[in-house]
């Protein structure tokens, strides 16, 4: 029998005022997969990602993870997603590892927060400047905070909306080696991008949209190749 997907999009869109940002659209992702969204700046990939992570209320359709429904409102399903956007959040008078500490805390950890918080400094090469405050960190390095705070905190799922904006090319390859050992370890990964670098060292399957609309889906290599259109 098929494995259940872990998240499932059915029908999904959403309409502003009289602007349809995101036609319906069905989606499946699975432990251990990544979806890589697409698309050139407007064509619906955050206004998707904010759907299947609870931030947002689609239009029509629905959002189940884990055979749950996934609303706004539901805390306890919404905490099994991590999610990377663009809002840059953190306590200005904590230093790296004690933001990292209390979000471990925060989500459960108890003895092992130490271990995990000294496991993402590492992964996220952070290690150096533990002691220091985020406000003194470099754009890529704030970046990295953002993602090492997801990493200390149980996941299912991972939900990144261009997880690789202000890192250099080197970091860029760190952060392909890190969501690639995510997926082993069994989460599993939605993607918004413009870089398709990242696309195809990660996905499983790539979706590009425009104007809100599906264009393109398929495995990594033939979507960008152009051979899906
Ligand atoms: N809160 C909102 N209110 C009104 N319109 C919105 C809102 N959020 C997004 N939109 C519109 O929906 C469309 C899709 O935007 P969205 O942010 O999803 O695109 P995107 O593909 O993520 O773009 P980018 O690559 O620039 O991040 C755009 O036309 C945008 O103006």
């Amino acid at each position: 029998m098929a494995t259940p997907a872990l998240l499932e999009l059915s029908g999904v869109s959403r309409t502003y005022g009289e602007r349809e940002a995101l036609a319906p659209i069905d989606l499946k992702l699975h432990a251990r997969r990544c979806v890589v969204l697409l698309g050139a700046n407007g064509s619906g990939k955050s206004t998707l990602l904010r759907i299947a992570c609870g931030r947002d209320t689609p239009t029509s359709g629905t959002v189940r993870l884990g055979g749950s429904a996934l609303t706004e409102e539901d805390v306890r399903v919404r905490t099994q997603i991590g999610v990377v956007g663009d809002q840059v959040g953190y306590y200005p008078d904590l230093t790296v590892a004690e933001h990292l500490h209390l979000v471990a805390v925060a989500h459960g950890a108890g003895d092992e927060a130490d271990e995990l918080v000294a496991g993402a400094l590492v992964d996220c090469r952070l290690d150096e400047h533990a002691d220091a405050l985020p406000g003194s960190l470099s754009s890529g390095q704030t970046q990295a905070l953002l993602l090492a705070s997801v990493l200390v905190r149980p996941r299912r799922l991972l939900v990144l909306d261009e997880p690789e904006q202000r890192l250099d090319p080197a970091a860029r390859d760190w952060l392909a080696g890190v969501l690639a050992a995510e997926k082993q370890a069994g989460t599993a990964l939605l993607i918004a991008t413009h870089h398709t670098d990242l696309a195809a060292a990660v996905a499983d399957r790539v979706v590009v949209l425009r104007e809100g609309e599906v264009v393109a889906d398929g495995k990594p290599d033939r979507v960008l190749a152009g051979d899906i259109a």
